[in-house]
């Protein structure tokens, strides 16, 4: 912050940081429209959401990634000021530290904890201008220890490490040249995306712990219940406006989507969601047969997987679930060779394969489609319009006499910009302009429309809105309903229990657990993955 005087109010009842009337517009579209918010010191403040209402433009102002639109008023501990572009954020100075950890944390998983802090710190050099290995390992300790990682072996490979030690070591090299106790801002934007339930809780603590060492926290996430757990304060974001600002306490899961969605929609969103009832673990009746052969995968070995066997009838929605690296995250890429499998077969439509020789653009000419977990590196196309991100694989179906017809591709990306309430229901518009919600549906709809023999989708709605889940669960409950096998890998007890009519529990690569009927729901799910680990252990 510069230029800063100071403002007449009682410093108790003065927010840390106070912004008014802040708007940003991208060409064609507002994506903030005069937002006010207060946040405190030592407060979980929740930024919530539908997809594309403002919440990572939001993110992205208040770290200097994107500069508003003016007439924004700031204050930071009651010392009103411009908002520069000074620091990496325009808030982060002398008075305030600002700082994030996005979804995806950013950290090179071949490189070690003590090389991957010291990509945001710096590599500490002694005299003479060679790194200092043994000050830096002692930063990286010091930095760790401040979220609880003491025992960590710096020199272990972040891709060994447990998700949510990834996730404090991306937390605790946030904190670095912010001393303890200092004022400052601390973003987290879906950090529990990538875990699973129980260290959930355990990131719930260290949250609480930072708040209450007086760091001011802002918190996104689509998961409400994690709201419920963990937000003091809750501020809404509804296309691009802030639609209210209140104390969480006493609020529950459906107080936010109501919140979130005005109540009406929330009504409705809450009982598309619920309408599935999977009753006695058989398939829903196949209503049309437009698909209708069985998915066979026999001794499926992978870098996780020691040998899986598993079928998917026609119509039947197979989940399969475990913690991180149990081998759930590897199989749909195994299975469509997006990843190298040791050994294994797949019948897809009554002929084997050898999964060893299979690659993606065959299974897609086969009519096997996956949704990959990781958007932003493995699903979109970015310098490419919704059309083309839709009709990519299937861009034979939209030629005449050798001639890409571009108007029957538009047609076709309209046909699933209105099936899936794609926003903004432009099929020009550049996918990276798009929400994360949006882009999920954007994806979605490619590979629902390649999916004739089998649809493998990996955590398919991590990132999107509740209304937007029920969307996505409509539209696979449809598809198995024609016959198409359909299988999802997710750590999401919530899709698990919505969708699937049987759950295959794995753990150390190995099927431990099948469950059916009433026994797919969310508290069974997490107790079984949790006890599968433990009997592994
Ligand atoms: N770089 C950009 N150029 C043009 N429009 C953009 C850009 N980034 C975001 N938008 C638009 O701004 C609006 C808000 O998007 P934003 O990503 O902030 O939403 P969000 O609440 O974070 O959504 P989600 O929950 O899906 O991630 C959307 O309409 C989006 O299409």
């Amino acid at each position: 912050m510069s230029e800063t005087t100071t403002v007449d109010r009682p410093i108790e009842q003065m927010p840390l940081v106070r912004i008014e009337n802040l708007s940003k517009t991208f060409p064609g579209q507002r994506a903030l429209d005069q937002v006010d918010l207060d946040i405190r010191v030592g407060e979980v403040h929740a930024l919530l959401g539908q997809n594309g209402s403002g919440k990572s433009t939001l993110i992205k102002v208040l770290t200097g990634f994107h500069a508003p639109d003016d007439g924004v008023r700031v204050s930071v501990d009651g010392a009103e000021g411009a908002f520069t572009r000074t620091g990496p954020s325009p808030l982060d100075g002398e008075v305030l530290n600002v700082r994030a950890v996005h979804q995806h944390l950013g950290l090179v998983p071949q490189l070690s904890v003590v090389d991957n802090v010291a990509l945001c710190t710096g590599y500490l050099r002694a005299p003479g201008g060679r790194i200092d290995w043994a000050a830096q390992a002692s930063l990286t300790r010091e930095l760790l220890a401040r979220v609880g990682l003491e025992g960590l072996d710096i020199h272990a490979g972040v891709d060994v490490i447990s998700p949510l030690e990834r996730t404090q070591v991306a937390i605790a090299r946030a904190l670095h040249g912010w001393s303890e106790g200092a004022h400052g801002l601390l973003i987290l934007d879906e950090p529990t995306a990538a875990l699973p339930a129980e260290q959930a809780e355990d990131l719930f603590t260290l949250v609480r712990r930072l708040r209450d060492t007086g760091v001011a926290i802002v918190y996104v996430s689509h998961r409400l219940d994690d709201l419920v757990s963990i937000a003091d304060h809750v501020t809404v974001l509804r296309d691009g406006r802030s639609v209210a600002t209140t104390s969480m306490e006493g609020l529950t899961h459906d107080d936010l989507v109501g919140l979130m969605l005005g109540k009406e929609a929330a009504a409705k969103a809450h009982a598309v969601v619920r309408s599935h009832a999977v009753e006695d673990g058989r398939p829903p009746a196949v209503v049309d047969g437009k698909h209708g052969r069985t998915l066979r995968v026999s001794g499926l070995v992978g870098a996780e997987l020691r040998g899986l066997d598993f079928t998917v009838a026609p119509g039947e929605v197979v989940g399969v679930t475990g913690i991180v690296g149990a081998g759930q995250d590897e199989l749909p890429y195994l299975l469509v060779g997006a990843r190298k499998a040791a050994a294994g077969t797949v019948e897809i439509d009554g002929t084997t394969y050898d999964v060893t020789r299979l690659d993606p653009r065959r299974c897609a000419g086969l009519g096997v489609a996956l949704v990959p977990a990781d958007r932003a590196n493995e699903a979109v196309l970015p310098q490419t319009d919704i059309t083309d991100n839709i009709t990519l694989p299937r861009l034979r179906l939209f030629s005449k006499g050798g001639w890409l017809r571009r108007s029957s591709e538009r047609a076709e990306a309209v046909r699933w910009i209105e099936r899936l309430f794609i926003q903004p229901q432009d099929p020009g518009k550049l996918v990276t302009e798009l929400s994360g919600g949006n882009a999920q549906k954007v994806v979605l709809a490619r590979w629902l429309g390649v999916a004739r023999n089998a649809l493998l989708l990996a955590e398919p709605t991590a990132g999107v809105d509740i209304g937007a889940k029920s969307l996505i669960y409509s539209h696979l409950r449809a598809a198995a309903a024609e016959g198409l096998p359909i299988v999802v890998c997710s750590t999401d007890a919530m899709d698990l229990e919505q969708l699937c009519t049987r759950v295959l529990v794995l753990s150390d690569g190995r099927l431990k657990a099948e469950l059916t009927g009433a026994d797919i729901n969310e508290d069974t799910i997490n107790h079984a993955v949790l006890s599968a680990t433990e009997a592994s252990a």
